[in-house]
């Protein structure tokens, strides 16, 4: 177990530019075993889940080739499926999320695609029926060995058809949108999951010579065709990052300038952290934070409290709201911080109550924070990272407190940010990983 030591209290400054998108990178990389032609991928993170699942392909018999720092090139032209159902798979494939969505590309070129149960975040109850009801649909069998908690799915052709997903899972579409295009015949998907990373996909798929339409909106309509070929594609930056880095900002009361966000791509993100009153200034494609002594929380219009809740895109990604609610604890006033989708999310806040945050966890799902305004500074603890935005936003609150601080487990931050004590370091935090 790795750990950072955070000297809070230094304002950080100058520039600094995002990663590539972890999630788009697990779904695009994913995407290589639809093809024995050559695919290249550009701007993949440096991070531990990414290196893991391009792990695992090279262990089913992907050629893998690192161009250049963030570039590879990937061929699946020969496979050795039987690596899918060995020991060691199933305990490779186990320690992330993203390995889930091989099955679908599987299932599609090879009519077998097994997992076993997939890792990720403990954040609560993470079920995989939206998956495999939509490989069914397709015409799959399902198998699933409770024991083992080892899934299997096995059709001798998929063929297209109408399916409403039970809920717009994000990697439960990119798996069956995989299984679709080269199913025979016509597949609609309702409740479709409509992320960038999905938008990302869909795009690099039709690159590949598959026919998506309605990229981008909920309504997925996929026309099979026989064979999918070679292509080229960028990850975007990563949204998360994004925003752990303004909330960053504004908690150390710095001035940073993000490069390359692509702001067309961020959604609601810069709205909410200005609704906590934190100013974001557009230039070019870079976000520029001012040094802000403090920010203010709005209202809403009728004056009652501010609620910040996630929900499936377009709405404000999950993903963010550890960072929202350590951000909320130095403003001016109060936001009610609602985790509708995962239920063991906000534990975490327990640690930033020991350093001194006026934090009320209502529930699992909500916590009110009344922001202290800077007025009086967290206090430097001892945590440990207990998941990966949880993580970022400790660090977040050690950045910004008096003394220094220790946080354990950070290979949980490690799981999905590049080097991020080196990238701070680089623009002034004070950080030693030990
Ligand atoms: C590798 C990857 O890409 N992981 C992301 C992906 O996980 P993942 O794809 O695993 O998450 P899902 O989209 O399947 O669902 C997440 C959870 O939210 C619930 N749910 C989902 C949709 C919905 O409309 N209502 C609802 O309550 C589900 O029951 C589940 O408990 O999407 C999550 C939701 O954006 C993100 O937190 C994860 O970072
Ligand atoms: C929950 C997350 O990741 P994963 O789905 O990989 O656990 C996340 O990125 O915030």
């Amino acid at each position: 177990m790795a750990t950072f030591k955070i000297e809070g209290g230094h304002k950080l400054s100058g520039n600094i530019t995002p990663q590539g998108a972890k999630n788009e990178a697990l779904q695009v990389i994913c995407a290589v075993l639809l093809t024995a032609d050559k695919i290249t991928i550009s701007n993949i993170p440096n991070i531990r889940d990414v290196n893991k699942l391009i792990y695992i392909l090279s262990e089913l018999g992907v050629k893998v080739n690192k161009t250049s720092d963030n570039t590879y090139t990937f061929q699946a032209d020969t496979l050795d499926l039987n690596y899918l159902e060995s020991e060691k798979f199933k305990k490779e494939g186990s320690s992330l999320r993203g390995s889930i969505m091989i099955v679908g590309p599987l299932l599609a070129r090879f009519g077998k695609g097994y997992i076993p149960r997939p890792g990720g975040d403990k954040i609560g109850r993470r079920r995989l029926d939206t998956h495999f009801e939509g490989f069914i649909k397709l015409g799959a069998t399902f198998r699933y060995n409770k024991n083992e908690q080892f899934y299997g799915v096995e059709a001798v052709k998929l063929t297209g058809t109408d399916m409403l997903l039970d809920e717009a899972s994000v990697t439960g579409t990119a798996n069956i949108v995989m299984a679709a295009v080269m199913a025979e015949g016509v597949t609609t998907i309702y409740n479709a999951a409509c992320e960038p990373y999905l938008q990302q996909l869909c795009k690099m798929l039709n690159s590949m010579g598959a026919k998506i339409d309605g990229v981008g909106s909920n309504l997925l309509t996929i026309k099979g065709v026989e064979k999918l070929t070679g292509c080229t594609h960028r990850i975007l930056p990563d949204m998360i990052e994004i925003g752990s880095l303004i909330g960053m900002a504004a908690m150390t009361k710095s001035s940073i300038t993000i490069k390359d966000v692509s702001w067309k791509d961020l959604g609601l993100i810069p709205r909410v952290f200005q609704k906590l009153g934190i100013k974001l200034e557009r230039k070019g494609d870079d976000i520029f934070i001012p040094e802000q002594q403090n920010y203010e929380i709005q209202n809403f219009i009728d004056g009652s409290i501010l609620t910040i809740s996630d929900a499936p895109w377009p709405g404000f990604t999950p993903d963010l709201l550890s960072i929202v609610l350590v951000v909320a604890t130095q403003a001016k006033g109060s936001v009610l911080i609602h985790q509708k989708m995962f239920e063991s999310r906000l534990f975490f806040v327990d640690k930033l109550i020991d350093m001194g945050a006026k934090v009320i966890l209502c529930d699992p799902h909500r916590a009110t924070v009344i922001g202290m305004n800077h007025e009086s500074s967290l206090k430097a603890t001892t945590m440990t990272s207990p998941d990966i935005r949880a993580g970022i936003s400790l660090l977040i609150a050690a950045l910004s407190a008096n003394g220094t601080s220790t946080i354990h487990n950070i290979e949980q931050i490690d799981r999905g940010y590049q080097n991020i004590d080196g990238r701070l370091k680089a623009i002034g935090a004070k950080i030693t990983r030990i």
